[in-house]
């Protein structure tokens, strides 16, 4: 016929390919499987390297308006690389051992898996050849390995927990090193007051410091080992894999999962942005929390009920719409993973399986029943195990963004911190700041030497959202000269303090000054510590450091009898009792407390800012007098004239940008401020005067 002599060359020509094809097999098995290999490397590379960073992706703007996204690109490397010289700060520390071990345990479990992989082949295959002893010798092998297999995976999880402990630890250690300092430096950096106060990036520092820190460690450790172990797995498998059948199949199979892994990350929604917008969300509703909890006397006399009540429902509705949206975005994402992963992958491991079974393959001797299921059960349970650890790769991804989403979070903290300490402040500026006049004294620094007394000498007090408190302030105080500040509230007065305590910068002209820990601050509403009652008197000191100064409990009982508090160590219960003092103590008594501290530490300054407006005035003028005794120069900002006799001299604010800074006299000054009252009292009664005046006027019918 005229068909078959047409095909039978073509024939002769497929059967001498597929002869060429079975001898040259061995070497095309070689390079494919290198290949492979190769294959697999730089898919997990390319699926973890870097994407070409997007415009937004870099720092947020101060406000931060619109979270920028945050993505596995090159950003996230550049952070993650400086995170990681944090965490594992060299090769031979704690957390690198940890890896080791880490990574040694990995590699045991893929080989116990491989070889169940193969007894489970072979228990299948003894029962199908009905062979008892075989059989029942293969149980216990599968006995004897479940031994190491449980061990190592158990020792996976903990050295995996150790791991992100360590991490954290680092971590936490650098992060509080630089937001308390440390204590060889000088303490003047105070990052904790100026990360809040004169920075607008950070939000909630202490759900950073806690919270974030923890998951970034926790993603970091687990990482490791979703990336490393699946991307061993796939090789080792599906090497395993080829040489059971084929790698003609295994090459097929690969292309086929990577098209429509590429489709499945084509669809990948951007979880690692999704992170980081959630722990923002989750930091600010803490904070709406703990305000609430830190002002409830104030709200309660309020009945703010109502008000906090809606603060908090916003703070918890935009956390929980934004969780629905992520878990929205979680499901369908879920369906494709798994239908793609599971069942797809699934159904191409089965049809690859099959093809020792249905093909003839050259160099497999595929005979009886029993091998052929031995064959069946190994590679199914290699193909599953391949899949899976495919998968992994695949969720690796999601894990990797989520990681970026962290990771952004600890670098923003890291990068906030780190500016901050070297002076760069981003804050909103309000608009007065961006006239040409304001905005170059606010980018502009003065110089800051240290002195025995305190000198300003041009200095403008700008606040850290760049209002121009005075454009230039020109005073000097000397030990023993007692100053008063006064002026009208928002004038600066406390601004002032801040410069000298060292908190907010000094933009202009020159301050002498000595250090901040020559000062003590008194403010209305003094700050008590978490501690002993003894600990409230003594603070920042602790009880070492109070007895290697001498000091006994006996000699501040003697402290608190200044101030007519020696009381209250025997009302609550010694000086050992650890209480909240700012609930236990009333505002006086707090005041009080304060006013000890002040005696127990005898600084050469004390900053007075309205620290006597709680007591009783025969107790105030009994604590100052105290304080001058005690050689310390004062500070103060008070309303009450009862407190001029202590001063020498006055710097008077007009809150216009206006001073006047003198030698007080407070006696003149008295009597001036008492024939000012005399005077307005008498201005009072003029209309009344006036209108009887009318009254008479009338009644006298003139
Ligand atoms: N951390 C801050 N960030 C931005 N502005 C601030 C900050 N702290 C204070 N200010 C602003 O600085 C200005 C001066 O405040 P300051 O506390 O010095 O006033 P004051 O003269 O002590 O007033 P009062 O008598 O009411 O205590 C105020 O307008 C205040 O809003």
């Amino acid at each position: 016929m005229p068909v078959l002599s047409k095909l039978r060359p073509s024939d002769n020509r497929i059967a001498e390919i597929s002869r060429i094809y079975a001898i040259h097999r061995p070497l095309v098995q070689r390079g494919l499987t290198t290949g492979f290999v190769l294959y697999v490397l730089l898919a997990a590379y390319q699926g973890v390297a870097a994407r070409p960073p997007t415009k937004d992706s870099k720092n947020a703007p101060a406000g931060g308006r619109k979270p920028p996204r945050v993505a596995v690109d090159a950003l996230f490397y550049q952070r993650l690389r400086i995170i990681l010289r944090i965490v594992i700060p060299s090769i031979r520390s704690k957390e690198a051992l940890l890896i080791v071990m880490h990574s040694s345990l990995l590699v045991f479990r893929t080989a116990i898996s491989l070889y169940v992989a193969a007894l489970d082949g072979k228990i299948v295959a003894s029962l199908v050849r009905g062979r008892s002893f075989e059989f029942l010798l293969n149980i216990i092998r599968w006995l004897l390995v479940a031994i190491p297999a449980t061990w190592t995976n158990s020792w996976l999880s903990y050295v995996q927990n150790k791991l992100a402990i360590a991490y954290r630890t680092r971590l936490t250690r650098e992060v509080l090193k630089q937001y308390l300092g440390e204590e060889s430096e000088t303490p003047d950096s105070k990052v904790y007051y100026k990360v809040s106060n004169l920075d607008d990036r950070i939000k909630n520092i202490d759900q950073m410091i806690t919270h974030d820190i923890q998951r970034f460690s926790a993603h970091l450790a687990a990482i490791y080992a979703n990336l490393a172990k699946p991307i061993l797995d796939v090789i080792l498998y599906n090497y395993q894999l080829s040489q059971n059948i084929g790698a003609e199949g295994l090459v097929l199979l690969t292309v086929l999962i990577q098209l429509s892994a590429a489709l499945l990350r084509a669809v990948t929604p951007s979880f690692g942005t999704y992170t980081t917008q959630s722990a923002a969300l989750a930091g600010s509703l803490r904070h709406a929390h703990s305000r609430l909890a830190e002002f409830a006397e104030e709200v309660a006399f309020f009945g703010g009920e109502d008000a906090e009540k809606e603060i908090i429902e916003k703070e918890y509705m935009s956390l929980v719409q934004h969780e629905e949206k992520v878990m929205a975005r979680r499901w369908w994402y879920g369906c494709a993973e798994e239908g793609i992963v599971k069942w797809l992958w699934g159904s191409f491991g089965l049809v690859v399986c099959a093809i020792p079974i249905f093909f003839n393959l050259p160099g497999l001797s595929n005979v009886d029943l029993g091998s052929r299921t031995e064959g069946f059960v190994t590679n199914r349970r290699l193909l599953l195990s391949s899949s899976d650890a495919m998968g992994r790769v695949m969720y690796s991804y999601k894990d990797l963004a989520e990681l970026a989403g962290y990771t952004a979070r600890v670098s923003l903290l890291l990068d906030t911190m780190s500016d901050v300490r070297n002076g760069k402040f981003k804050k909103n500026l309000v608009a007065s700041a961006l006239e040409e006049e304001n905005s170059k004294m606010i980018n502009g620094r003065g110089k800051v030497f240290e002195a025995e007394d305190i000198h300003f000498e041009n200095v403008p007090i700008i606040t850290p959202n760049g209002d121009v408190l005075l454009r230039n302030l020109t005073f000097n105080v000397k030990p023993g000269e007692h100053l008063l500040i006064v002026g009208p509230n928002g004038s600066g007065k406390s601004s002032l303090f801040r410069i000298l305590g060292g908190l907010w910068p000094v933009y202009g002209g020159t301050v002498r000054k000595p250090p901040a820990s020559d000062f003590i601050l008194i403010p209305q509403r003094p700050y008590l510590s978490l501690g002993t009652l003894r600990d409230q008197v003594i603070y920042p000191h602790s009880q070492e450091q109070m007895k290697a100064r001498g000091i006994s409990d006996a000699d501040l009982l003697a402290i608190l009898a200044v101030v007519g508090m020696d009381s209250v160590v025997g009302r609550e219960g010694g000086w050992d009792v650890t209480r909240e003092w700012r609930e236990a103590l009333s505002g006086g008594d707090q005041q009080k407390i304060a006013w000890a501290r002040l005696f127990y530490h005898k600084p050469k300054y004390a900053i007075l800012d309205e620290a006597t407006s709680l007591v009783p005035s025969d107790m105030e003028g009994k604590m100052m007098e105290e304080a001058t005794a005690l050689g310390i120069t004062l500070l103060t900002v008070s309303h009450r004239p009862s407190l001029w006799k202590y001063h020498s001299t006055i710097l008077q604010l007009d809150g216009q940008g206006g001073y006047v800074f003198t030698q007080l006299n407070a006696d003149k000054r008295l009597s001036l401020q008492e024939e000012k009252e005399g005077l307005q009292t008498k201005l009072l009664e003029v209309p009344k005067l006036k209108s009887r005046l009318a009254e008479l006027r009338l009644l006298a019918g003139q």
